[in-house]
């Protein structure tokens, strides 16, 4: 185990603080959309929305970029695209993780051409040491060593997104 469901509940709290106190409300409405990427981040973006203060929509995408592999291909594929459009919006991205950085920034570039007011990324786990291209990411929950994670949303080849905690796959698994 390398974060426990504790340290992952704590961690969500602290950070739904931190974009509340970011985004004006009159108390009962907010413009926030946030936009959850499928579908590694379907814990954390229920978790977060409900930590959250303030009332917010929501929304997701579904893209994938890794399919039964332990490292990117690199190349992101619409799985499903948002419903609405997100034009003059506060846009908060919610992410799992973090590794290569790929997905985001692909991401980031897709949704910044729709025209949000704004457009910010909230991410569980990061992985310093993987990261192959910098994003700006303005919230991030721990960063992590250059292991391959499971649990809470995030999977090896579908399976172990049912796990509450996140753990470090024995790469036994994954290696021949
Ligand atoms: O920074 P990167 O190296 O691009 O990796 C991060 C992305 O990879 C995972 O998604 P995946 O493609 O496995 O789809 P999934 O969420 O459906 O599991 C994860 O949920 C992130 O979206
Ligand atoms: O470490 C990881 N685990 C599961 N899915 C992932 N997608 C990117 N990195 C990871
Ligand atoms: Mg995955």
């Amino acid at each position: 185990m390398l974060v426990s469901e504790q340290q992952i509940q704590d961690k969500t709290a602290e950070l739904a603080k931190k974009i509340a106190a970011d985004y004006p409300t009159d108390g009962r409405s907010s413009d926030l959309l946030l936009v959850g990427v499928l579908k590694g981040a379907v814990m954390f973006m229920a978790d977060v929305a409900r930590a959250l203060p303030v009332p917010v929509q929501l929304d997701f995408m579904a893209v994938s970029s890794y399919g039964s592999a332990t490292s990117s291909s690199g190349v992101v594929r619409i799985l499903k695209d948002l419903d609405r459009d997100i034009a003059g919006r506060d846009v908060l991205i919610v992410e799992d993780i973090i590794d290569s950085g790929l997905t985001l920034s692909w991401l980031l570039k897709n949704l910044a051409s729709r025209r949000p007011a704004s457009l910010e990324v909230c991410t569980l786990l990061r992985k310093p040491d993987a990261v192959k291209v910098d994003v700006p990411v303005k919230y991030v929950g721990f960063d992590i060593p250059n292991e391959f994670v499971v649990g809470y949303g995030l999977d090896y080849a579908e399976r172990y997104r049912d796990l509450p905690y996140i753990g470090t796959l024995d790469p036994k698994v994954y290696t021949t």
